[in-house]
């Protein structure tokens, strides 16, 4: 794609959160209908070329579309126009109406009296007098033909319809057309709201056309826009939208302006209403858009048990964790084979085999026939493949960007649970790359498709628009930089679509973000309900005697071909806790599918949720997944009525305990390390004298401040917190990262380094160096392998046999070509084993980049999994460091972490490298001579000391405050009084405790 056609869309795009707004796939059909109509009504077709689809694929379009069909159409639609008119409520009528026959109303429009002379109309008479005598006498006809507009406009506001029709003809006979041409658009358009107001659509389209296009503002397309989203003209109503939106960021000869938020909800609604309308008219489901994005309701009461919908992925791919298990590239039918699943060892076992032979479900896998990478499970699968995205990802010789695509999805999978770190800048285990890349494949397949249907080698930007136009139902709110995370990715992609054979593709580093979000934002995890595994354990553990013999072989939970794909109405559902419904997976016409099943009952009206996660989980457990993956903290029913700690009560807020929890410190002496970790805690802070680290970790904290004396390294480091300092007075170094302020005063040799920090100032000291990095710098800093040239270039070297076409941006170096052979080796290591379960390892991949260290601080609390306070040591000369009081997981208080300043504090250490956990509410254990002082700055602090110098460990230790009563049926919550508990249960804990 060049430049000149990229799917950008710039702040439109952006601002309406879709892709970019071209037509849908088979709007030209819709749209020639919609010509038609209009023209029965009589209304003028003022299209340009550029507010027409492209034909649809393999179809017809307006031109070569059967007149007779067209018209059949348009009857259908006139009828059922009429019929919902008759339904409708009431529409005003002023002296009667003659609608002509094929125009659904017409109100007002041809029988009203001419009242110029008339002034006795409701109170514009004096008003229309004026001007009368004002353009007889020559003098201040504007002005009063502005008081007039501005009666028109109070009389239409009070409701009074038929009064502001008759007033605002009036005007028009009177201002002729060449009396103030500038002024007529706005009587225009004024009438066409009264007209709409009146449910006369088509006479408002009427006089909107009465405008010419260049004469049309903002107010005139939203108003015809209205008129005809009520005609149900929906593309043609989505055309003035845009149009709206163009001429109000853009005004004739004005500035570029943002447009009001009303406009682009209007298109949105008007775009879902187009993109969803057709899915769900089966079901008993509605798909709104509303301010929080979509949402799905239902349309009448759906008992519980019933299947609301059932669904098959639009895409799909297998999940990085089970690339072991054969399965069709397509559908995801599985096509498992005792192989996949049993070791040699069972392989051999003659009772096993015997059962296989008998059991197994046979069906023979399709190869793709140009590589060896997929399979599928039948010819049709593998047609539909090739034709809707694999020709663009076939990586038919292994030299190819194709070829690497599938080497880093295997690769990454093997090598994951082992090192992590070399997987770095290249993917996280989100969801398989393969999965974007066949997004990208298929958007290019389908513009290769409607630029060939119109007889053109390449793609027109129409042709991009609509082609894309299929993912804009996977919309997402989020939008972090994804491609600083793992450019390696990005540069393999880009390099790969920019040069492929279907059509070149120049995926913006904005196309990634966006498609990574929407896909991350909305896949959905599923399986083949029909697996040959499953139907063969069923056998056989129906057969007593077999399973005796064979049983064994299966205990282990069974591995499935998992996959993630995409299902458009699922993709709408949005979460909770205590949800109506859930998702099961099941066969959809012959295909692994998914069908949504109503838990509860469900009124007519009310919101079907599902829930995104384990819902017996512990609320802080829920919260943490939905917010990783989802970005968003659940304030569902059962979150709001359900408590993470006993120390604070779920109800009120308040604590068990009287100290002041928004802050966490710790001071210590000579120690080797001070550190403090917490995580919405709002002020961290650690103090220390003569030590060598001192370390104050925060995590969406406000104030985070490390402060040394003489000490050799005091580091703040936060995310996402507002203020961080380090502070050190004749200490050696400082560090600050994402810091608002950074102070060193009187210290001998100060390197200060701040990464996006605000200010950074050194005063009175020896050797001050300081650095402040730039943000691109900073980037390419913290992405191991970011800004890689040779990577990049031995992408294009590996694409240079797809195409001799572009080679000037992806030229090939050959000491650079061999580099990449390094690359692939070492990513590429030999393993026969079984992959290991690799959940927490690559999360916390991208976590390290986005989150630099505050990571750390996550993952170790995360392993306690404790809101109790420990601190390690150890006998090794690494410093230990062990979140305080830290809770890792979301908390919507501030006062929900533990805190140090408590009445008892305890340290653990141990001589392995491991963090040690440690139990609550007990006296400081000193279990390790090399553990030295440390000190709570509380008013019960506790000190713990030692002679040796080796190993200074201090961490602060916190002790859990008193805790409240438990709710006795769920134990999910605790009140700190009776009334607390009573309140919570009227307003909401009654419908969420379940009895445990
Ligand atoms: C699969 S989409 C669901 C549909 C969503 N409303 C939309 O328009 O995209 C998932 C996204 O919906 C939003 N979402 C879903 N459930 C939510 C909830 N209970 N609270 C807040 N946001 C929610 C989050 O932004 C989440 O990333």
């Amino acid at each position: 794609m060049s430049s000149k056609t990229k799917c950008e869309g710039g702040g439109l795009a952006q601002m309406m959160s879709f892709d970019c707004l071209g037509f849908l796939p088979g709007d030209d059909v819709i749209q020639a209908m919609e010509i038609e109509l209009m023209k029965r009504w009589g209304l003028s077709i003022d299209f340009k070329q550029s507010d027409s689809p492209p034909k649809a694929i393999g179809g017809k379009n307006r031109t070569n579309r059967d007149t007779t069909e067209l018209e059949q159409a348009a009857n259908e639609v006139t009828e059922s126009t009429a019929m919902k008119e008759k339904a409708e409520v009431q529409k005003t009528e002023c002296n009667g109406s003659e609608g002509s026959i094929d125009t659904p109303t017409s109100v007002g429009s041809s029988s009203r009296t001419n009242l110029v002379s008339d002034s006795s109309v409701a109170n514009d008479g004096n008003v229309m007098g004026h001007v009368v005598a004002s353009k007889t006498a020559g003098n201040n006809v504007e002005e009063n033909v502005q008081r007039l507009y501005d009666e028109a406009v109070e009389i239409l506001k009070k409701g009074n319809y038929c009064d502001s029709l008759i007033l605002v003809d009036d005007a028009l006979e009177l201002i002729g057309p060449d009396d103030w041409p500038s002024c007529r658009p706005r009587w225009w358009i004024l009438k066409a709201k009264v007209l709409n107001a009146m449910g006369d659509h088509v006479e408002a389209l009427r006089s909107l056309q009465k405008v010419k296009i260049k004469d049309r503002s903002e107010d005139a397309w939203i108003e015809g826009a209205t008129a005809l989203g009520k005609l149900e003209l929906h593309v043609t109503s989505e055309v003035w939208l845009k149009k709206a939106l163009l001429s109000c960021m853009k005004p004739a000869g004005g500035e570029q302006r943002t447009c009001p938020r009303k406009l682009t909800h209007m298109l949105q609604a008007v775009r879902s209403g187009r993109i969803y309308d057709p899915l769900v008219k089966d079901t008993p489901i509605e798909i709104n858009f509303t301010g929080n994005g979509r949402e799905v309701r239902a349309e009448r009461k759906i008992s519980r048990g019933e299947t609301i919908f059932k669904e098959l992925p639009e895409i799909l791919d297998q999940s990085i964790s089970s690339h072991k298990r054969t399965a069709c590239d397509r559908c995801g039918r599985s096509l498992v084979k005792p192989e996949d699943i049993f070791s040699k060892g069972h392989l051999a076992c003659a009772e096993l085999q015997k059962a296989f032979k008998r059991f197994w479900p046979k069906k023979t896998p399709v190869s793709c026939g140009s590589c060896d990478r997929v399979v599928y499970c039948s010819d049709s699968c593998r047609l539909e493949a090739w034709g809707s995205y694999h020709r663009a990802i076939c990586p038919s010789s292994p030299e190819t960007t194709a070829a690497m695509l599938y080497d880093v999805r295997k690769s990454f999978r093997d090598v994951m649970a082992s090192d992590g770190s070399s997987w770095q800048g290249w993917w996280n285990n989100e969801f398989s790359p393969t999965l974007m890349a066949k997004v990208w494949a298929s958007i290019m397949c389908q513009a290769k498709l409607l630029a060939a249907s119109d007889g053109r080698e390449s793609a027109t930007k129409s042709d991009w628009f609509t082609a894309g136009s299929q993912f804009e139902k996977y919309s997402t709110s989020r939008d972090e930089p994804v491609k600083e995370v793992v450019p390696k990715m990005f540069e393999l992609l880009n390099c790969h679509f920019r040069r492929c054979k279907v059509l070149h593709y120049d995926i913006t580093e904005k196309n990634f973000n966006r498609k990574y979000h929407q896909i991350a934002t909305n896949y959905i995890t599923f399986y083949d309900a029909s697996d040959p595994l499953r139907k063969f354990v069923d056998k056989v553990t129906t057969d007593n005697k077999m399973y005796k013999r064979i049983g064994k072989y299966f205990h282990e939970p069974l591995p499935k071909a998992e996959f993630h794909g995409l299902f458009p109405m699922a993709s709408c559902l949005n979460h909770s806790c205590a949800p109506n419904a859930m998702l099961e997976c099941v066969d959809v016409d012959g295909r692994p599918g998914i069908r949504i099943i109503a838990t509860s009952d469900i009124d007519n009206g009310e919101e079907i949720r599902i829930s995104y996660v384990d819902s017996r989980l512990e609320r802080k457990e829920r919260r943490r997944k939905l917010l990783k993956r989802f970005g968003f903290l659940c304030q569902c029913l059962k979150c709001q009525h359900e408590g993470d700690f006993p120390e604070v009560c779920t109800y009120c807020g308040k604590n068990a305990d009287i100290t002041d929890r928004e802050s966490i410190q710790a001071t210590a002496s000579g120690a080797k390390t001070v550190n403090v970790t917490a995580t919405v805690i709002d002020n961290v802070t650690a103090t220390d004298i003569e030590s060598d680290n001192v370390t104050a970790t925060g995590t969406k904290s406000d104030n985070v401040t490390a402060t040394g004396t003489e000490s050799d390294n005091v580091t703040a480091t936060c995310t996402e917190s507002d203020n961080v300092t380090a502070t050190c007075t004749e200490s050696d170094n400082i560090t600050c990262t994402e810091s608002d302020d950074i102070t060193c005063t009187e210290s001998d040799n100060v390197s200060a380094t701040s990464t996006e920090s605000d200010n950074l100032s050194a005063s009175g000291t020896e050797n001050t160096q300081t650095s402040s990095l730039t943000e691109d710098a900073a980037a390419e800093r913290r992405t191991p392998g970011g800004g890689d040239a040779k990577i990049t270039s031995a992408l294009a070297a590996g694409a240079d046999s797809e195409s001799a076409s572009d080679t000037s941006s992806c030229s090939l170096q050959t000491e650079e070509q061999a580099s990449i052979e390094g690359e692939r080796t070492k990513y590429k290591p030999e393993t026969n084993q079984e992959p290991k379960k690799i959940d927490s390892k690559p999360e916390k991949q991208m976590d390290d980049s986005q989150k630099g260290s505050a990571n750390d601080s996550e993952t170790r609390a995360a392993e306690t999994n404790s809101t109790n306070s420990k601190s390690v040591s150890d006998s090794s000369d690494e410093v230990k460091t062990a979140a305080v009081g830290v809770e890792p997981i979301i908390s919507d208080s501030k006062t929900q972490a533990a805190e140090t300043n408590s009445t008892n504090s305890k340290s653990v250490s141990d001589s392995s490298d491991e963090v040690k956990t440690a139990a609550v509410g007990v006296e400081p254990i000193i279990s390790d001579s090399k553990t030295q002082a440390a000190e709570t700055n509380s008013t019960n602090s506790k000190s713990v000391s030692d002679s040796s110098d080796e190993v200074k460990t201090a961490t602060v230790g916190v002790e859990a405050a008193k805790k409240f009563p438990t709710c006795g049926r769920c134990k999910k919550a605790w009140y700190c009084s009776q009334r607390c508990q009573k309140e919570a249960w009227k307003k909401g804990h009654k419908k969420i405790c379940v009895k445990v």
